[in-house]
């Protein structure tokens, strides 16, 4: 399912989060949106999936408008926000039940299923959440999003805080996603590499407005082309060196 925004505005108070953003990602592809701190990647992904409301502007998956028919988008999009929260004294399999029966999904083995997509053993699956890993923790986060089947998946930063290996396997998990469905997977990054491994196509935020969007190979050949390029590329070169590091552990250094 194809995801267009257009010239969406969005202030919390007198702070702009986004400034007249536009953007498509066509179906099926996995999508990367890198931008320094604040520059507005959460913010639009919390109105893509309809949890809030842009000021100005329409966003669309699919065709139809996020803000009019929000029953539909939960339907269709499945979205990791950074931070997740599990209820300490339930277990990962019970997290899950619970999450499928808030969403009136059929009981047809879909929660085993989710558990074995993201690589949670059962055993795993049967501990109780308090005692996970942050990897664990992020594999049940990406098992309730899949509950559903979603058309899209949006997941922000889902690798922080992850070691490497953890951030490989996460990776791995991707890879089967989106070799085995149809879904279009949109996740933003500070890591030059995880883009690049993952995505198709990119964009570049900067200050709450897409400073370039395209395929990765081609902003990343703008952001590594010498000081000579073209004047009209300094500002995506900026933009994107600003927002991309080459290595996991250097991503918190990205931006202050
Ligand atoms: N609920 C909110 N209330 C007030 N200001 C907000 C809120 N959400 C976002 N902002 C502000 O909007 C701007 C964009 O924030 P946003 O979280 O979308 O950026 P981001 O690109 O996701 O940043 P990060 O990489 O740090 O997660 C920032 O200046 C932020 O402080």
């Amino acid at each position: 399912m194809r995801i267009d925004a257009t010239d969406v505005h969005k202030a919390y108070g007198d702070v702009t989060a986004l400034d007249g953003l536009s953007l498509s990602v066509p179906s099926g592809s996995t999508f990367g949106v890198v931008g320094t701190n604040g520059a507005g990647k959460s913010t639009l992904f919390r109105i893509l999936v309809g949890h809030d409301r842009p000021d100005a502007g329409t966003v669309a998956v699919g065709g139809t408008d996020v803000t009019t028919d929000g029953r539909w988008i939960r339907e269709r999009v499945g979205y990791l926000p950074e931070h997740v929260g599990f209820p300490d004294g339930l277990t990962g399999r019970e997290v899950l039940g619970f999450h499928s029966r808030m969403r009136g999904l059929p009981s047809d083995g879909r929660v085993s299923r989710a558990i074995d997509r993201v690589g949670l053993t059962p055993a795993e699956a049967d501990r109780r959440v308090s005692g996970y890993s942050n990897g664990m923790c992020r594999r049940l986060g990406l098992a309730t999003v899949l509950l559903p089947d979603p058309d899209v998946l949006i997941l922000d930063e889902p690798t922080a805080g992850l070691d490497p290996r953890g951030v490989d396997e996460f990776h791995a998990i991707v890879e089967e996603i989106t070799a085995t469905t149809d879904a279009t997977v949109v996740f933003c990054s500070h890591v030059l590499p995880e883009v690049d491994r993952l995505c198709d196509r990119a964009a570049v935020l900067h200050e709450g407005r897409v400073r370039a969007a395209g395929p990765v190979e081609e902003l990343a050949a703008v952001a590594a082309a010498d000081p000579d390029a073209p004047a009209s590329e300094d500002g995506l070169r900026a933009a994107f060196r600003e927002a991309v590091t080459d290595a996991p552990d250097e991503a918190s250094e990205v931006a202050p």
